[in-house]
């Protein structure tokens, strides 16, 4: 059951960019998600909360599709964005792909130049001149704060960067398509801290454009960056609420136990 303040379900539906509802899945026989209903509001950060297990990793595949490449794994209900249900047959799964785009718990670079890791979504989806691609890379190196370390050096292998420039060069490669929703699953879980603050500070200017979703672990993460906040168990949506009210009031006793540390 999701327990949601009447005023705020209010605020956020009216502008929610993606509208779940009702919405299960199943791996095979499994079903890991049971009767979700919540939205993503438009340019807001919503954390995803809950122990290991729960299903938010499975939610967040949910919201670019990821799960149609693996065979047996299926969704049913409504994951409505930009008027359509998005779960339902007949997406184009590359379009879908590169308006929500995704970043993961481990940078994951592809073995080419700084400069190709961008430019090669991009090309996948817009022919660019070669001046545009260049403004292109430079403009989002710019905004994941990465262009003064790497401006130099454009064409050597994004591997050799650090892992924390190496996940600011994953979340430049996913805004390069120009996605409307940034999913983005534990992303500084392998971080030291100081590349995890710059990463969410990135967030926070980031929001400003984008709907973001982003799980987290890491309970001060989710109090730092998110408008509002979902707490999961069991393949439930236990709660969703404000950030400030989920840390301060929260009305369920599972969401109170998990966020101060009883269990999980
Ligand atoms: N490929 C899979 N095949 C079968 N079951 C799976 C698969 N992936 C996940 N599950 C199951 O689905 C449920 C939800 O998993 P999910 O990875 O979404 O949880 P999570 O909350 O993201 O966990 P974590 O915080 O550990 O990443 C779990 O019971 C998990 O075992």
């Amino acid at each position: 059951m999701s327990v949601l303040a009447g005023d705020l379900r209010e605020a956020m539906t009216s502008s929610a960019m993606i509208a779940v509802k009702n919405l299960d899945f199943y791996y095979g026989q499994h079903k890991a998600l049971h009767g979700i209903t919540m939205d993503f509001p438009k340019r807001k950060v919503t954390g995803m909360i809950g122990p290991s297990g729960c299903g938010k990793s499975t939610l967040l595949r949910v919201l670019n599709r990821m799960y149609d490449l693996y065979p047996g794994q299926r969704a049913t209900g409504e994951v409505m964005f930009d008027g359509r249900n998005i779960v339902a047959p007949g997406m184009d799964m590359n379009r879908l792909r590169a308006r929500v785009g995704m970043v993961f718990q481990k940078p994951t670079p592809f073995p080419m130049s700084i400069y190709d890791n961008i430019a090669f979504g991009v090309k996948l989806h817009e022919k660019l001149s070669r001046a545009e691609m260049d403004a292109r890379v430079e403009d989002v190196l710019h905004r994941v704060a990465l262009w003064s370390e790497v401006k130099d050096r454009l064409k050597s292998s994004a591997t050799a960067l650090s892992g924390g420039q190496q996940q600011r060069l994953c979340i430049a490669r996913t805004i390069a398509t120009r996605p409307e929703v940034v999913l983005l699953d534990e992303p500084t879980s392998a971080l030291d801290p100081v590349s995890t603050a710059r990463i969410e500070e990135l967030l926070d200017e980031l929001k400003k454009e984008f709907t973001i979703a982003i799980v987290t672990h890491n309970m001060q993460q989710a109090a730092r960056c998110a408008d509002q906040v979902a707490f999961f168990y069991l393949g439930e949506l236990v709660e969703i609420d404000s950030t400030d009210r989920m840390f301060t009031a929260p009305r369920e006793k599972r969401t109170q136990d998990y966020i101060t540390g009883r269990f999980g």
